[in-house]
């Protein structure tokens, strides 16, 4: 099960609710990648226009947690201020914190990032800040008492997948809250190997909503997620630069 605060989720996969080719694939891919917990932008929400379509109405939202996100902030201030519109339009409690500090990277900005996720946090909300690959900084806001850190795998959108497990596993093993690894998964496979790195989630969303069949590549990173999760409780061999023959080498019956 996944925890994050005293919430907990049979499903490790967050999706990301953007750029599907229509609201009946996105229907769709949703329901079957098994996720619990949807995120979007808050500016999507179209609050203040009744006239334009909103995502969140094709969607059953008793079955789903949602986690509005703060995209298009680029101060603490700002992320604030969208945090308590997602807040006072009463669907959530939890907001996933994402000030951008750079428009061709789309890299969160690290002192805005800490500095809103101190600033929601005395608000009370439920704080899950999408951070850098920097162990220090996952450090400093798991310090804070965030109540879970997200790092990217790679830039939003890429698809690059992760670019440095190395960080990332040094994020894992020194958290003590849920480590989610969001933005740049590209396949499968990433998904997996994040979940191998000892993840407590994936939160994916143009992987799935850029692909060619959408629905089966949300049923594919479900499986994946799954597949890694149980791979790294399993416990993977160490690998070694020689050859060990996998069957015994005594009683042969050559000499
Ligand atoms: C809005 C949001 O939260 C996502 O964009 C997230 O950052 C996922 O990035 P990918 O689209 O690279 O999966």
């Amino acid at each position: 099960m996944l925890k994050i605060a005293d919430q907990t989720f049979n499903s490790r996969l967050l999706l990301g609710t953007g750029k599907y080719p229509s609201f009946e694939i996105q229907k769709e891919a949703v329901a079957v990648s098994g996720t619990e917990i949807l995120t979007f932008a808050v500016r999507r929400m179209n609050i203040f226009e009744d006239s334009q379509p909103n995502f969140l109405e094709q969607l059953d939202l008793s079955k789903y947690k949602l986690l509005p996100n703060t995209a298009g902030a680029k101060t603490a201030e700002e992320a604030v201020r969208i945090a308590r519109l997602a807040k006072a339009s009463g669907l959530c409690d939890m907001i996933k914190v994402e000030v951008i500090g750079c428009n061709k990277s789309l890299l969160p900005d690290p002192v805005e990032t800490l500095k809103a996720s101190e600033m929601l946090l005395a608000e009370g909300f439920i704080v899950l800040p999408y951070t850098s690959d920097d162990v220090v900084l996952a450090k400093r806001l798991e310090e804070l008492g965030v109540h879970a850190i997200m790092p990217g795998a790679s830039p939003i959108g890429s698809g690059k997948g992760i670019l440095n497990p190395m960080n990332l596993k040094f994020i894992i093993e020194q958290s003590s809250v849920p480590v989610i690894i969001d933005a740049g998964i590209g396949s499968p496979k990433d998904a997996a190997f994040a979940m191998e790195l000892g993840a407590d989630g994936v939160l994916l969303n143009t992987a799935v909503s850029g692909a060619k069949d959408p629905v089966k590549m949300a049923v594919a990173m479900k499986m994946a997620i799954e597949a890694g999760r149980l791979g790294y409780e399993a416990g993977r061999i160490d690998e070694k630069n020689y050859a060990v023959a996998s069957s015994p080498l005594t009683g042969m019956v050559t000499s």
